[in-house]
């Protein structure tokens, strides 16, 4: 078919979902994608474990790595207080056209900027472009191979803090290992995991939240 999935995901938005109404731009996704057709969306089950950090975390600046649709973006962005600002960095630019209009249609589109490029070449200049001191939660769902060789990107960019919150999706499906043995083992970091489903069906998945000690 001439449309690409994103793409006939947005136009069901657009028919379904209140203008505005973000529980209503989510909910019209995943009724989308779980009788049409498979997204890798991060879902309404490992969503709720995303909320739950986002609302414990309570952060003002938070980095996405892989937009997709833009689910995950609507669903933090739902969540942040005003002021807060969400940067969501998207290499398929017309992945990232779909998102803006989910995001737009969401209602969201003044807390949210979606970033056209690879997180490898975007991650060092966030500082300068930015203006930006250090994020306070980033949601890693973008190439699984590249979860690893980012987290130490933003190390390296000096982005994160003590307190800062990681969430990795498909830590189990597909799968980040390399990452999750980094996590487990480096003393920077303490890690947990939430066992949970792979979005829409019932293989098992889960995610793996990591945090710098704020204890010196
Ligand atoms: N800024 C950037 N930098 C680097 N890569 C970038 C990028 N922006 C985009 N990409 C390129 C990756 C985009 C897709 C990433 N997500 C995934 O690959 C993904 C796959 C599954 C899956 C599970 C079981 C299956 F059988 C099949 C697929 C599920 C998920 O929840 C996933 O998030
Ligand atoms: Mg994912």
């Amino acid at each position: 078919s001439g449309t690409s999935r994103p793409v006939r995901i947005l136009h069901h938005v657009q028919k379904v979902a209140q203008y505005g109404d973000a529980q209503s731009v989510l909910s019209a996704v995943d009724s989308y994608c779980s009788k049409i057709e498979w997204a890798m969306n991060v879902g309404d089950l490992k969503g709720q474990i995303l909320d739950a950090v986002v609302l414990e975390t309570r952060p003002h600046y938070v980095l996405e790595l892989g937009t997709y649709c833009g689910y995950s973006t609507v669903r933090i962005a739902r969540l942040l207080p005003p002021g807060a600002r969400l940067f969501s960095i998207e290499m398929n630019p017309q992945y990232a056209q779909v998102a803006r209009e989910i995001i737009q249609h969401a209602g969201l589109d003044a807390k949210v900027d979606i970033l056209v490029g690879c997180t490898s070449d975007l991650i060092p200049q966030l500082k300068k472009k930015l203006d930006i001191e250090k994020f306070d939660f980033v949601f890693i769902d973008h190439w699984k191979v590249s979860y690893l060789r980012d987290t130490k990107l933003l190390e390296e960019c000096d982005l994160l803090r003590p307190g800062s919150v990681l969430l990795a999706d498909n830590v189990t499906c597909p799968g980040a290992p390399d990452y999750l043995h980094y996590m487990r083992t480096s003393p920077r970091y303490e890690s947990q995991y939430f066992p949970s489903r792979l979005e829409y069906l019932q293989v098992e998945d889960g995610m793996e939240k990591s945090v710098t000690p704020e204890r010196p």
